[in-house]
């Protein structure tokens, strides 16, 4: 049944603080270049980790971890309910769509209502030790041998990331930090999941598509690659037609584009689409980004997203070059479990349209702090210092929310 109603009293934050008080795992997210707001909540309180099939699966939210080697380990969040949530600054009178309605006798339902009545906003105290954060010296240090390494021949370029900690302000509320990121960031898309039973919760607001099919059977993917800051010197935003790129950039992009044509070639589909590569911003950030396309209707491959998210994660713009070599390296180097930072994550069979993204300009918020996620490619021509700096703009995406 899909009704459209008009609530009042922050409906979406009180079903969000209760759906986390009841310890039922939970998805928040609003689509690029979109406007509505997605809410989904399951029932079942220890999320089923599976495999994704897309021509399979029912409605749901899947989100992986980087080391997901058969992919048998993706958490999927089942849709028991979805609501979809006009794009107002005033949540008070948001409006919204009931697409996947429980049954107003299932207890489950009865009881995250009853909870939205005393919920409190989660308070993330600290309550325990606290991961470390990567120091400067030891991320130049893995960028220089990782550098060696690409001189010696054993790969071509890497993904070497590292996190930051910040102490969560007191007031910090997830629902109206996610409200300020989707007005942030119009073209990433913008996500909060919570795996109670894991006691974190994520939030991001990701430039890269991973993999994606719409109702048409449109499958889609793109390489994303190679960054430097949207405004010059002066504090101007850089117009995208007038973006120099260096040819560290170009190169680095050009693996990740590569390799999803490799994707492509091994499953012998010729007919795709490329448009590209353009200067695109994320952000404070520009990237290169190549876009592909797949009719798959056309070519009679309804399976084509299932079979290209296992070829394709970790893509090169994650991991490296091959992707092999590269993986143990990051295994070997980084000093710090990635977890979901670099997997990925998006609605599976939301409305006949499943959108995967890759889990960049991520954190994780956990025992009264939050832990942020960036990387960056190194290759040949990487300068260690320079890739620290990356790295900070690309913390900055999610840091300047937390005060
Ligand atoms: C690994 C990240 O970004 C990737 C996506 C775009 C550009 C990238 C780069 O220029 O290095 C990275 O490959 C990250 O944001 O943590």
């Amino acid at each position: 049944m899909t009704t459209t109603t008009s609530k009042t009293n922050n409906y979406r934050q009180t079903l969000w603080n209760a759906a986390l008080s009841l310890g039922l795992p939970t998805a928040m997210w609003r689509l690029p270049k979109q406007h509505t707001k997605h809410f989904l909540t399951s029932f079942l309180k220890e999320p089923e980790q599976i495999k994704i099939e897309f021509e399979e699966l029912g409605p749901g939210f899947a989100f992986s971890p980087f080391i997901n080697p058969e992919g048998n380990d993706t958490y999927f969040l089942k849709a028991d309910l979805h609501y979809i949530f006009s794009d107002t600054t005033n949540y008070e009178n948001e409006v919204f769509q009931e697409v996947i309605s429980p049954s107003s006798l299932d207890p489950s339902f009865i009881e995250l209502q009853k909870a939205r009545l005393s919920a409190k906003p989660f308070f993330y105290t600290q309550n325990g030790a606290v991961e470390e954060a990567t120091k400067k010296e030891d991320f130049i240090e893995e960028v220089e041998t990782a550098i060696n390494e690409i001189e010696a021949g054993n790969f071509k370029k890497v993904v070497l990331s590292r996190t930051k900690i910040i102490t969560i302000p007191n007031d910090f509320e997830i629902v109206s930090v996610f409200d300020k990121l989707c007005n942030a960031y119009p073209n990433a898309f913008v996500s909060a999941v919570s795996i109670p039973s894991l006691g974190i919760v994520w939030m991001g607001a990701t430039p890269e598509t991973l993999v994606s099919q719409d109702a048409q059977g449109i499958f889609r993917t793109m390489a994303l690659a190679g960054t430097q800051s949207a405004y010059d010197a002066d504090g101007n935003l850089i117009k995208t037609s007038e973006a120099m790129w260096r040819q560290k950039e170009i190169e680095e992009h050009a693996l990740v584009s590569r390799y999803i044509v490799s994707c492509l070639k091994k499953i012998r589909v010729r007919e795709f689409e490329e448009e590209g590569p353009k200067t695109v911003i994320a952000g404070n950030l520009m990237h290169l980004r190549m876009d592909y396309s797949v009719d798959t209707v056309e070519i009679n491959f309804p399976e084509m997203a299932t079979v290209m998210l296992d070829l394709l994660h970790p893509t090169s713009a994650v991991c490296g070059m091959p992707k092999e070599p590269a993986k143990q390296f990051i295994l070997a180097n980084e000093k710090y479990n990635r977890e979901f930072y670099s997997g990925f994550l998006g609605p599976v069979n939301i409305q006949q349209e499943s959108h995967i993204f890759v889990n960049l300009r991520t954190m994780k918020l956990q025992n009264g702090v939050a832990t942020l996620y960036a990387g960056c490619g190194i290759t040949a021509d990487s300068s260690a210092e320079k890739e620290w700096l990356e790295t900070e703009m690309k913390l900055q995406t999610l840091g300047k929310f937390l005060g």
